[in-house]
């Protein structure tokens, strides 16, 4: 999926890199067929509440992309996929970028899709999924470092976005659960995919299957997380920043942004957009059924 703009994106990188070292890069190119997201991007932007906001650190090279609608813990309405599409397409064009940070405000990174935007768009499974695989592929292969700070409730889709990311920071007082089977549903954004290439088949199914709600401590045995914020920290975000100047921001910038290019362009050739395109498929038979709507009669709380 996407991949005109990461394409653009690799050999944006590449050029960058050339004009300051005499390396010699192989020319690795990857087209994939990009959908037609205008349509659906009109009707998501009409399902209205909260907002997705962007802050680039120039200085830093630090950008923090911020889930806002915490009345309802950071989920995740139309309109803040279409925004959180804008600011990815921002990023694309940041040549500064070393490192991202999603996050939500409040202590909460996103307790899944918005529920009143779900009850109201049953219509459009295959198509909102398409949306948020395309906005997702093109967040994880940005060349830069990208962390989700897991914080709060981190549910349903709030666990998928935080597969979107290349590293899952986490606050002790934190829970993450793929909870979408108890929803009636499968994955809507992308995580069966994501989550088998990060962990492996067994803990993918594991984790889809059972429902389970870890916390920090399980979640880091299982490999999802990557550091446990210490308790005695009264500043998450920036100790989520200290983490990644620390692991990665080291070295030269344009060299640590090839290689991610060069990563991310090895991954692709595995073929993702099939599996995505299979994962689209099977959600878009779940959405809307008979199992996800009793599910949202029960109004379930994920305790
Ligand atoms: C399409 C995406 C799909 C997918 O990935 O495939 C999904 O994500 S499905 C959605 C999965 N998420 C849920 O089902 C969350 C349901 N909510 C809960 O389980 C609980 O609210 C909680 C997240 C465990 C928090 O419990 P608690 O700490 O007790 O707080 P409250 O329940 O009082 O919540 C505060 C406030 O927030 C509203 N809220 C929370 N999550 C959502 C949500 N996903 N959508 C809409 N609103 C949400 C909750 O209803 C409360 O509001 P009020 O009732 O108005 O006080």
């Amino acid at each position: 999926m996407c991949t005109r703009a990461t394409n653009k994106v690799l050999h944006g990188v590449l050029k960058q890199l050339k004009s300051q070292s005499n390396v010699t890069f192989a020319r690795s190119v990857y087209y994939l067929n990009r959908p037609n997201l205008q349509p659906i991007r009109t009707q998501l932007a009409t399902f209205e509440g909260g907002s997705v906001e962007l802050e680039m650190d120039n200085s830093s090279g630090i950008a923090v992309l911020t889930l806002s609608n915490p009345r309802r813990l950071n989920s995740m309405t139309g309109k803040m996929m279409v925004d959180m599409a804008d600011c990815v397409g921002e990023l694309e064009l940041w040549k500064e970028g070393k490192g991202l940070i999603m996050c939500g405000e409040g202590g909460n990174l996103c307790s899944g899709g918005d529920l009143t935007f779900v009850r109201k768009a049953l219509h459009y499974g295959e198509e909102m999924a398409a949306y948020q695989h395309d906005t997702l592929t093109r967040l994880l292969n940005l060349p830069l470092i990208s962390v989700a700070l897991v914080q709060g409730h981190t549910l349903g889709g709030g666990a998928e976005l935080s597969t979107a990311c290349d590293y899952r920071v986490m606050s002790p007082s934190a829970k993450i659960g793929f909870v979408q089977i108890k929803m009636g549903l499968t994955t809507a954004w992308g995580a069966a995919t994501r989550l088998t290439r990060l962990l492996g088949r067994r803990k993918a199914i594991d984790l889809l299957c059972s429902a389970r709600i870890l916390l920090p401590s399980a979640a880091f045995h299982e490999g999802l997380v990557d550091y446990v914020i210490p308790r005695i920290c009264d500043d998450e975000l920036q100790e989520t920043k200290n983490w990644l100047m620390r692991n990665f921001c080291n070295y030269d910038t344009s060299i640590m942004r090839a290689i991610k290019s060069l990563v991310v362009n090895a991954d692709l050739s595995m073929d993702m957009s099939v599996a995505l395109d299979n994962e689209r498929k099977l959600f878009a038979q779940t959405w809307g059924g008979p199992v996800q709507r009793k599910a949202l009669d029960a109004n379930i709380k994920h305790k």
